[in-house]
């Protein structure tokens, strides 16, 4: 497709789907607009851009294709800015937030029928933030999902979808209200909990202060997203709150169970408890991207010094053995390290254990 397409916030999820709808359409014109002149200065030096702009409403008058990625309490403020300006009767404005009614309520007020909105969601991302960040493949497999407006009709929702085909995300039409109550239980409420267990750390640490060295696999394994952008997130519990709160009472509820359960030595229950979260974590989706990643990773125990690295990706790459990522999961103090390697296939890791097992005495494993 041709035309102008204006990005509006050029963070980590902006720069992904410029580079997306670039790589599809690569006659577009992408302008692009953040509050911070840095990210837009290096969003056009890395090539995410092809013009940053300072006053995006003037921009915004002549775009084909808007798209609004800010944290979502700015995407309000932003649907408010735009529908004060004369925009052409044909454009189609869609954000990337990770709310989606108050958005969509904005949207609504401010556009009427007079434009056409499409809340968007692509399920997918990072705890980094920045356009430094952004990946034109983030969105692969990936359910993207679209909450349009009541205005947008069907020819409206298809063009959005051609605007974003290169993401090669899976795209899935849901209603707002259903929208917050999803991500509401898969992605908001693990954050809060992410964010809740490096807190108690945090704060055992003014007693002990070994208990951040001793994070090891679990720590790190159930926190990593609790390094995500706090504006983010902020504006999101204050977004979802009227989902959030309810899920929040039941949660507490689940954890004063388990209290109780301790208190009386219920040892069944406290099992079912364990068994229960296991049965449904094992049967989640494994070779689409979701909760679990979609590469064929393989774990290799290695000892902690330098060199390590280069000495396995050689012994892959002299039995010709391609790798995509590679990457130092845990150091446990100057003892074993954990190597988690990706390949493209089951065979080429089938291939890995191999080969690793011929040239080494390293433990390999993957899930
Ligand atoms: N990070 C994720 O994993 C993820 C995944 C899907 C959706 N989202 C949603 O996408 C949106 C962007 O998240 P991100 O991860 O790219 O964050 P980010 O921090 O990487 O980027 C956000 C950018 O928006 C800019 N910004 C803030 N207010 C602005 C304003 N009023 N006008 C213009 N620019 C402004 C910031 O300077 C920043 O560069 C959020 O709404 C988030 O909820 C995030
Ligand atoms: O992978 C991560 O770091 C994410 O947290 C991505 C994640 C999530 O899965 O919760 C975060 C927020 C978004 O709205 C969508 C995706």
């Amino acid at each position: 497709m041709r035309g102008n397409v204006l990005i509006i916030g050029l963070g980590l999820i902006g720069g992904s789907i410029a580079l997306g709808i670039k790589k599809e359409h690569p006659d577009a014109r992408i302008f692009g607009y953040d509050t911070d002149k840095q990210q837009a200065m290096l969003a056009k030096a890395l090539k995410i851009i092809d013009e940053p702009v300072d006053d995006y409403p003037e921009t915004a008058k002549a775009s084909d294709l808007i798209v609004i990625c800010t944290p979502v309490n700015a995407t309000v403020q932003v649907i408010e800015t735009l529908s004060r300006q004369p925009l052409k009767e044909t454009v189609i404005l869609t954000d990337a937030g990770s709310t989606k009614k108050k958005v969509l309520d904005a949207a609504e007020r401010h556009f009427g029928a007079r434009h056409v909105f499409v809340g968007g969601h692509p399920m997918a991302g990072s705890h980094k933030s920045g356009v430094a960040a952004a990946k034109e493949h983030l969105f692969e497999n990936a359910f993207y999902m679209l909450t349009p407006s009541r205005f947008a009709g069907v020819k409206e929702i298809g063009q959005l979808k051609m605007w974003l085909k290169g993401t090669k995300a899976k795209f899935l039409e849901v209603s707002a209200e259903e929208h917050d109550y999803l991500t509401g239980v898969i992605s908001h409420m693990p954050h809060i909990m992410a964010a809740s267990m490096v807190n108690l750390a945090e704060s055992a640490e003014h007693k002990h202060e070994i208990i951040a060295r001793l994070a090891a696999g679990g720590f790190r394994d159930t926190t990593r997203i609790a390094s995500s952008s706090p504006e983010m997130w902020k504006d999101i519990l204050l977004h979802n709150d009227q989902i959030l709160i309810p899920l929040l009472d039941s949660w507490i509820r689940e954890m004063e169970e388990v209290k109780e359960w301790m208190i009386n030595k219920d040892s069944r229950r406290i099992y079912d408890f364990f068994s229960g979260a296991k049965r449904f974590r094992d049967a989640l989706p494994v070779h689409e991207k979701g909760a679990i990643p979609s590469s064929y990773d393989l774990y290799v125990d290695v000892p902690d010094y330098p060199g390590v690295i280069s000495e396995i990706t050689g012994y892959l790459a002299e039995s010709s053995i391609s790798i995509t990522n590679i990457r130092i999961l845990e150091t446990r103090e100057e003892i074993y390290g954990v190597l988690a390697i990706s390949f493209q296939s089951n065979k080429d890791r089938a291939l890995a254990v191999e080969c690793l097992q011929l040239k080494t005495t390293y433990d390999t494993y993957f899930d």
